[in-house]
């Protein structure tokens, strides 16, 4: 077909795919954690108050004292290649790239920071994406992660003339594919232990008691992930939320308290893993790896081991791979 010579121009229609998740500073000093964590904590999807009450707080008390403390954990677990969750995050779009023909193109993103949800998107539309797959990271659904980065996405739609088709990956808490490569991952870390942990914990990000009781699913998805991996190990999951945050009540055992009390009951080595993180980050390396380890030996622990998440492994890739297969369906024919 040819263009009127004063017609702007069409690129090959495309589709694509996004990959996001939460955000993280683009460095790990204080002025850019405090970027960050107002751009976070500002979102009226994670901390569910009128901004006239909270934003005092948030820029009179948190923004002045939690940066400085989070930048030192954060230059804890920085790699070579950046912040974990981003740098892994890049990986899992890289090793998806091409896996879906040569009309999809995979990217990622982040809701908060770098590089940014509508940035991301404006570029898939100009490269010719007529069609994009959102695909929030977050197996087990929940309006303060999940809802949050498709607000994002839908706003920067809304500033868009010509729009793409949207579709989102639902949430993958019991898919038969994600529980498999789970206890794949967990069965390969503990092969590779050199002790038999009494007991296997499961730790999910916290959320305020509140987000349950208004409806929010993502207590029983944690639920009934940590059951259907207990189900297919075979064995006992102990779940537990982690990462407590302000005073109000939070979901229900806290894994902090949890791994405080374990050794008193006789529960002297633990596994533990974060099934909620599509990868690692600050509140799987620092919380868990460092931090919980610390605590559990105090408290009276002989063997502590963090088992890292899916990542860029082979099986969580294989596992991402299927999942948008499925969601493109009817828009690419599967190969
Ligand atoms: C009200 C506060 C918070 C809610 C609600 C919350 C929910 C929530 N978060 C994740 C995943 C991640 N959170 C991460 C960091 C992080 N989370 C909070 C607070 C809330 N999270 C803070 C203040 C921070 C920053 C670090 C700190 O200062 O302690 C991260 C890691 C980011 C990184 O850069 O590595 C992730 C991932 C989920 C899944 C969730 C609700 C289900
Ligand atoms: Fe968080
Ligand atoms: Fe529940």
């Amino acid at each position: 077909m040819t263009l009127p010579p004063d017609h702007p121009p069409i690129p090959r229609p495309r589709i694509g795919v996004l990959l996001m998740n939460l955000g993280t500073p683009d460095a790990p000093d204080a002025k850019s954690v405090k970027r960050y964590l107002g751009e976070f904590l500002s979102d009226r999807r994670v901390v569910e108050l009128p901004a006239f009450a909270w934003q005092p707080i948030l820029r009179g008390i948190i923004l002045q004292t939690r940066p400085k403390k989070s930048a030192h954990a954060y230059s804890l677990v920085w790699r070579d290649d950046g912040s974990p969750l981003a740098a892994i995050t890049k990986l899992q779009s890289a090793r998806l790239q091409g896996a879906f023909g040569e009309s999809v193109m995979v990217d990622w993103a982040m809701r908060y920071g770098n590089p940014s949800i509508p940035d991301r998107i404006a570029a898939m539309k100009a490269a010719g994406c007529e069609r994009i797959l959102l695909a929030p990271l977050y197996p087990q659904y929940c309006a303060a992660t999940t809802a949050t980065a498709n607000d994002k996405a839908f706003a920067q739609l809304a500033t868009m003339r010509w729009q793409p088709a949207i579709r989102t990956l639902p949430p993958y808490h019991d898919d038969p594919g994600y529980i498999a490569a789970l206890k794949e991952s967990v069965a390969t870390g503990l092969a590779a232990l050199d002790f038999v942990p009494d007991a296997l914990i499961a730790s999910f990000h916290g959320m305020p008691q509140r987000t349950l009781e208004l409806g929010d699913p993502y207590h029983c998805h944690c639920q009934k992930t940590a059951r259907l991996l207990g189900e297919a190990l075979g064995r006992e999951v102990t779940i537990a939320f982690q990462s407590r945050f302000g005073r109000a009540q939070w979901l229900q055992p806290a894994t902090d308290a949890t791994l405080a009390v374990l050794p008193a009951a006789g529960v002297k080595k633990v596994a533990i893993l974060a099934p909620g993180f599509s990868a690692d980050c600050l509140e799987t390396l620092e919380e868990l790896a460092i931090r919980g380890r610390e605590s559990f030996i105090e408290a009276g622990g002989t063997d502590f081991a963090y088992l890292t998440c899916l990542n860029d492994t082979p099986g969580g890739i294989a596992m991402l791979r299927r999942m948008i297969a499925r969601e493109l369906q009817g828009w690419v024919s599967p190969d």
